[in-house]
Order: structure tokens, then C-alpha cells, then sequence
């Protein structure tokens, strides 16, 4: 381990470090030093994404100076003898200091001769990737740490296409940034004067509209009547999505849109919700009982950067969570079926490996190719630019298991202002017929054959819990296809496969198309189980699921 005691007694001395840093220093017991300052928060392929505090391990403005510096630094390489100015959009969510961090960026990129544009207020991440193409610029930043608890926050870099920067382009952002060894040297112009000098240009508005008009063309539901009939009761979990959502919403005609009252006002402390990860069932208990209340038909509920939604759907006078899987499902038989005309032989779909194949099944009724990604929606995003380069497909929808869509190409990651939007039209045509989107899932079930799916994470947190995962992984690739009965195949992502790079992801398969995989988060300190069980019933499929999680956990002691 390095001389950590070392490093935290520069940050006290150091004349740079502000006061309150130092004040915040000087009140750590032991423990909590070496925690800060044993390693820097390591700038990954999804940028940086750590507890917010002092110290070299943690979200700062220090920490963010640096990162931009190296952004800043691959940017004006990459772009070396080009005759275009250099110029980035930088949004922020609702977190704590998101704001602070994101002006820090600002003073960074443009004493680094970068014009920066710094969104006026909060915003969704899918803006931010529809404001850099659109405001022709070179690169994005987001400060968010998506749907993580409150203490974190993070930072993440977009590419000019508004993608997020996939491994190899990230890598080059990381040998930057791991060059900036001298805090000191870092050049930072002052805000006011910067802004002042028109260095940095704050607006939101515009490009807001811009987007609003964008997500608009994407509508599903010409029907006003249906629309104006549909009861929705939305929370925005104190994020970026309130105005976002509520105007793609009125301007598509829905007019019975009622907001969670205590969840409408952006909040660092999410303090009305236990973890504001629409994933997880109690993220939408307010929205729930609200619902309940209004008699709504649908219940929303989009994360603090607004790139995932959880939905809610009245059906048979209770109220139903769907799945991501359901929800993707859902949204390709509609977007497929409003839009069949204009399909192609080029036209495709595109998801994840770990997510499920209902989706793909009836996307393949409709003619549309399916492209299979690594996790993360980057990959997806980066497609898109590649079809647009080559030619040879076209994308009409991506979507991830966990609660991400994209539908149009006015963003290339998840956009959870389009999907609800969608997802209320969706359920709009619905509701006009008597019907819920559960009826229109068992029709699909009908068809396709019942498709359960089910996420199972444990989380393993420090050097332990590193070690344990890669425990588990290892006795996986060993073992599993013999202790898990029925297996037939095991395919394994770290091992060259023809289409993706390689990647530590187990899965397995049973004869009848049901399968498990198995893999580390990317995000947060976790082991991720996905099963797709396919099955005559919903019981039968239940019954068969909880066995084989028996015996992941057994096998693995978890
Ligand atoms: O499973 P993880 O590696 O934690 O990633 C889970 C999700 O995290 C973020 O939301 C990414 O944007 C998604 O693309 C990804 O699916």
C-alpha cells in the first residue's frame, strides 16, 4: 500500500487545498485517512464514481480538476492541427455539489482554451447527449452518479456523437489523466471572469426544446382522447426529470399527469427514499400510494439523472411493477407494429447479452435484425454510430434489463423521456380498448411462450468483497455447469467470441431455451445473477427459478 499518512499530511499542508478540505482532514479517525488516500479513485471506463469526502479516493473538486485536465488534454491531441474550435457541454444532476463540480469542470476546460457550455440548470443525462452533437461539440461531461445512494456522486465523458466513451476511447482519456501528477499545475480560470469573457456560456432552455421536439417525433399515439383518458401519477425520486418528463408529457397531449409532491423538488439527500434506483421495488412505494389514491392508471418513476424509468400498471385493481425485460418487450412489439411500414431488411434492435430474448423474439417477427452488446448502454450508443457510418443498419430501438431504452437517434443513451413517453402511449392505447399493458404482456407471453426474468445481486463491498466475487466467478466457470442441473452449455465471455470483446461473463444455458448469467457489476461493488426461465406458466416458471437460485447460492455460499 502507498504512504497514504504521507499524501494526507501535502493535502494539509498544501496551499492550494481549501480550508474546509483541511477542516474536513483534520476529523478523520485512522481508518477513514488510509481509506481516503491509499489509491486515487481510479478514472474507469465509466469515468470516475466514488463516495463524495477528502481525499485522493474520493469525489472532489480536487479529484474533478484532474479528471477534466486529462479530458482536456486527450481532447486537444485528439483534435491536434484540426481548424474547428474546441467546445463541450457540461450537465449536472440534482446530487449534492453536482453543481460545484460541474463549475469546477468548467474553470478547467476553458483555462484549457476549451469553450464550454454549462447548462443552467439540472439536467437529464440523455440531453447531455443530444446537446453535444447538437451544439457542435467535441465532448460531454456529466456530473451524476445515475441512481447510486447519496454519498456518491460521479463523472462521466461523452463522446462528439453524444455516446459515452466505449473502453478504447476511454483508455486514451485515462492515459491523460493519469499524467497529471502536479495538482498545482492544473490551470483553472476564475467563473465569473470566464463567463463574463463569454469562456463559458450558460443556457438550457434552447437545447431543452430542441430535445422535447426531438423525443416528440418519436410518439406512438396520434389518439388525443386516449391520451387526455390515461390517469398517471409520476415522480421524478428528486432528480433532473420533473420538467423533462411533465413537458414531453403535455405536449403530447396527456393532461391527467400528477407529480409526487414530496419528490418533485431536486434533493441531494434523496430523503424521501431509501435508494433512488427505480430497480428496486420501494423507489416507487409514494408514487404507489399516490397512485392508489388518484386512481391512477400508471405510475412512473425516472432516477436522478432521468436514463432509467420504473413503471407501475393498474391492472385488475392492483398495482403491477413491470420488469425492465417486460417493459423493453413491450416497447418493441409497439414501436415495431406503429412503424411497420417504414421497417426494413436493415432494420435492427439492439440489447444487451444479460437481457432477456422476448424482445428479440418479436423483433425477428417483424424482420428486424437483433445486435447483442456487452453490458453497458455505451456499447449500444456506439453501435448507432456505427450503422450511421457504415450503412448497414438502422437502429429502431435498444433497450437494457436494467430499466434503460432508447428509441430515435436523437440520443445515444438510455432516454428515460422518450421510453416515458412511449410507455404512457403505450399504455393510453391500452386503457382506450379496456385493456392494461399486463393484458397486452400475457398476449405477447401467448405468442412467444412465458419468459420469467429475474435479477439477483449480492453485494460484497472492499478488498474482501473483491476477492469473494472473483471467488465466485471462478467456482462458476469451474464448476457450474456440473452442480447446476440442466445445464447444457456454458459460454464464457472471457474467452474469444466472434462478435465482442471479451468480458468476465459466465452464461448458462438449459436445453429449453432458459438460461442464467453471471457477472461482476461495473457499477457498484456486486455480483449480478440474470435468469431468463422460459416455462408453460408463470407458476411452473416461478417454481423452477427459485430452485435454481437455491442452488447458485449454494453453490457459492452466498
Ligand atoms: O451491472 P453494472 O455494470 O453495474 O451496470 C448496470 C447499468 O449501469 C449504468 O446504468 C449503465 O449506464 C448501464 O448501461 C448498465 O446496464
Amino acid at each position: 500500500m502507498r504512504d497514504y499518512k504521507n499524501i494526507y499530511e501535502e493535502w494539509l499542508q498544501a496551499s492550494y487545498i481549501d480550508d474546509d478540505t483541511k477542516t474536513e482532514l483534520r476529523n478523520l479517525t485512522e481508518e477513514e485517512i488510509q481509506d481516503r488516500f491509499y489509491k486515487d479513485l481510479a478514472f474507469g471506463t465509466g469515468g470516475l464514481r466514488g463516495k463524495m469526502g477528502a481525499g485522493t479516493n474520493r469525489m472532489n473538486r480536487y479529484t474533478v480538476r484532474k479528471a477534466t485536465y486529462g479530458a482536456a488534454n486527450a481532447l486537444k491531441a485528439r483534435y491536434a492541427g484540426a481548424q474547428t474550435p474546441l467546445r463541450a457541454v457540461i450537465a449536472y444532476d440534482s446530487r449534492n455539489h453536482s453543481e460545484e463540480f460541474a463549475t469546477e469542470a468548467a474553470g478547467v476546460l476553458a483555462a484549457c482554451k476549451i469553450h464550454v457550455t454549462l447548462f443552467s440548470t439540472l439536467m437529464p443525462t440523455p440531453v447531455l447527449s443530444f446537446a453535444v452533437p447538437y451544439l457542435n461539440s467535441q465532448m460531454g461531461i456529466v456530473i451524476t452518479a445515475s441512481h447510486n445512494p447519496k454519498e456518491y456522486n460521479g463523472y462521466k465523458i461523452y463522446d462528439e456523437k453524444g455516446c459515452q466513451l466505449i473502453p478504447e476511447k476511454a483508455e486514451y482519456v485515462i492515459r491523460y489523466v493519469e499524467e497529471v501528477r502536479d495538482q498545482q499545475k492544473i490551470p483553472y480560470a476564475d467563473y465569473r471572469t470566464a463567463l463574463q469573457e463569454g469562456r463559458i456560456e450558460r443556457l438550457g432552455e434552447e437545447v431543452l426544446e430542441a430535445f422535447l421536439e426531438a423525443v416528440l417525433t418519436q410518439s406512438i399515439l396520434q389518439d388525443k382522447e386516449a391520451k387526455a383518458a390515461l390517469r398517471i401519477v409520476y415522480t421524478p425520486l428528486h432528480g433532473t426529470g420533473n420538467q423533462p418528463v411533465r413537458r414531453a408529457l403535455k405536449k403530447a397531449g396527456f393532461t391527467q399527469v400528477f407529480v409526487v409532491a414530496a419528490q418533485e423538488e431536486p434533493d441531494g439527500d434523496f430523503s424521501t427514499v431509501r435508494s433512488p434506483n427505480p430497480e428496486e421495488r420501494d423507489a416507487l412505494n409514494l408514487a404507489l400510494a399516490q397512485a392508489k389514491h388518484e386512481e391512477a392508471d400508471l405510475v412512473l418513476g425516472t432516477d436522478p439523472d432521468c436514463d432509467r424509468v420504473g413503471v407501475g400498471v393498474l391492472h385488475q385493481g392492483e398495482y403491477r411493477l413491470l420488469t425492465g425485460n417486460q417493459i423493453g418487450a413491450l416497447l418493441v412489439a409497439n414501436v415495431c407494429e406503429k412503424n411497420a411500414s417504414a421497417l426494413s431488411e436493415r432494420s435492427t434492435l439492439i440489447k444487451t447479452i444479460v437481457t432477456n430474448d422476448l424482445g428479440a423474439r418479436i423483433a425477428a417477427d417483424y424482420g428486424l435484425q437483433v445486435v447483442n452488446t456487452l453490458t453497458g448502454f455505451k456499447f449500444i450508443g456506439d453501435k448507432i454510430t456505427e450503422f450511421e457510418r457504415t450503412g448497414e443498419k438502422n437502429f429502431v430501438i435498444g433497450y437494457e434489463e436494467s430499466y434503460g431504452y432508447l428509441v430515435g437517434t436523437h440520443a445515444r443513451d438510455k432516454d428515460a423521456v422518450v421510453a416515458s413517453l412511449l410507455i404512457s402511449e403505450m399504455a393510453a392505447a391500452c386503457k382506450a380498448k379496456g385493456r392494461t399493458l399486463v393484458d397486452e404482456l400475457e398476449l405477447l407471453y401467448k405468442k412467444y411462450g412465458y419468459y420469467l426474468d429475474a435479477l439477483s445481486s449480492y453485494t460484497l463491498e472492499g478488498a474482501k468483497g473483491v476477492e469473494q466475487i472473483r471467488n465466485s466467478m471462478a467456482k462458476l466457470r469451474k464448476e457450474g455447469i456440473r452442480a447446476i442441473p440442466g445445464t447444457i452449455k456454458m459460454t464464457d465471455y472471457l474467452q474469444e467470441t466472434e462478435e465482442l470483446p471479451r468480458s468476465d461473463v459466465l452464461k448458462f444455458f438449459w436445453a429449453d431455451g432458459s438460461w442464467m448469467a453471471a457477472r461482476p457489476s461495473g457499477t457498484e461493488p456486486k455480483i449480478k445473477f440474470y435468469y431468463s426461465i422460459c416455462g408453460s406458466s408463470q407458476d411452473q416458471a416461478e417454481k423452477r427459478l427459485r430452485t435454481i437460485q437455491q442452488q447458485v447460492r449454494e453453490l457459492l455460499e452466498l
